[in-house]
């Protein structure tokens, strides 16, 4: 039997590398990546070209334009162009290839800003957005959508996995386009080593978010994505084909300022900055669609939270620069 040739766009980012690893260790799978500046996704004709070429049997859209509420806030138009370019291309070039099933990543943020916790995937369109990320998430809904519209006109099987907020090994570490989480590791982790008296947290501490560590989300990817056509529509409702992942449960973000002081041994004060915006007051995933179906978070917060700052101090030299 042949292998299935499985591209994965963003196979050096955080989680499109954890997905890359799992399949590499699989049997059967002939793994294409590209990095970005071999092929530059926002380009159609070399996503085109790219895709009649390589013509691969499934596609995993890891790729995107990614950062936390600073960078989202800042550049709203890179985030709503580059991401709507990626996802139009690689989603459209691959049904024009053949490419029967697709897994696009979506967000958390696709749901309103005031939407009943937990968040259930059908929360989804029923509200306003959250201003400090809308671009984006009005770009993941329409990955969404697109993903969706191919079905019903083609009957291709392209799906849509929605995840909370991710860490792990191959995160992000920049002092101000990073998520929270590799931000404080970070900043506590210079503070403790400096002796600083204090270290400051945007916002009130009080928003809510769920941290996910990476390599369940690679996992969850790969569930979904080898889930029979039939379990995946039977778990869907007609229009509503994205499943939400996540632990199911939240933390606020003074809490996680909390263990990040004492996994680096940050023993001084923590002030927050209420100059900076708190974004969504609550994140919270319901993940019950995708627990019937099989899948759970499995990997401990405070052993995630270990791994990554293990593999933050490992490799900080390449946030120094
Ligand atoms: N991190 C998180 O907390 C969350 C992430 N997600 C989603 O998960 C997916 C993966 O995110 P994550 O791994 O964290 O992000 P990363 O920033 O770590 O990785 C994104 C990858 O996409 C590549 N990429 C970006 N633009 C282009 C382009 N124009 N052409 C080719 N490649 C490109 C990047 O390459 P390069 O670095 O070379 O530019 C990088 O390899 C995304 O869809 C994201 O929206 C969803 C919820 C939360
Ligand atoms: C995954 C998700 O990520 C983004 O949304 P977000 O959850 O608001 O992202 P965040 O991780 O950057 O912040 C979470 C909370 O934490 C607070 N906070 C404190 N101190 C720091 C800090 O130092 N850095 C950051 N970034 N935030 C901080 C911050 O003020 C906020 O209250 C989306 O834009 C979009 O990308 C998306 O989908």
């Amino acid at each position: 039997m042949s292998a299935v040739k499985v591209y994965v766009a963003g196979h050096r980012g955080m989680v499109g590398s954890a997905i890359a690893r799992r399949l590499a260790a699989r049997d059967g799978v002939e793994l294409v990546t590209r990095t970005h500046a071999e092929l530059d996704l926002t380009n159609q004709v070399a996503v085109r070209s790219f895709m009649a070429i390589e013509r691969p049997d499934v596609v995993i859209l890891a790729a995107a334009k990614v950062g936390g509420i600073h960078a989202n806030n800042t550049y709203p138009a890179e985030f709503i162009y580059e991401n709507l370019m990626i996802q139009g291309n690689v989603i459209h070039q691959a049904f024009e290839a053949g490419v029967r099933r697709l897994l696009f990543l979506g967000s958390s943020c696709i749901y309103p800003r005031a939407a009943t916790q937990p968040m259930r995937e059908d929360a989804l369109l029923t509200g306003v957005l959250e201003p400090t990320n809308e671009p984006y998430a009005i770009a993941k809904i329409a990955g969404i959508k697109q993903c969706e519209s191919y079905n019903r006109q083609y009957g291709v099987d392209y799906r849509s996995v929605m995840p909370t907020n991710l860490f792990g090994p191959g995160d992000n570490f920049h002092q101000k386009n990073s998520h929270v989480l590799p931000a404080l590791l970070r900043r506590f982790h210079d503070a403790a080593r400096a002796g600083d008296a204090e270290v400051v947290v945007w916002g009130s501490g009080a928003p809510r978010r769920e941290f996910l560590y990476v390599d369940d989300m690679a996992e969850a990817s790969l569930f979904v994505m080898d889930l029979p056509a039939a379990a995946y529509e039977a778990s869907t409702q007609p229009m509503l084909s994205h499943i939400n992942v996540g632990t199911g449960e939240d933390i606020s973000i003074a809490e996680l300022a909390q263990a990040v002081a004492r996994i680096t041994g940050f023993n001084g004060r923590i002030v927050y900055d209420s100059t900076k915006p708190d974004g969504t007051p609550r994140k919270l995933m319901d993940v019950s669609r995708l627990a019937a179906m099989g899948w759970q978070a499995r990997t401990p917060f405070e052993d995630a939270l270990q791994q990554t700052y293990r593999w933050f101090q490992e490799n900080e030299g390449r946030w120094r620069s």
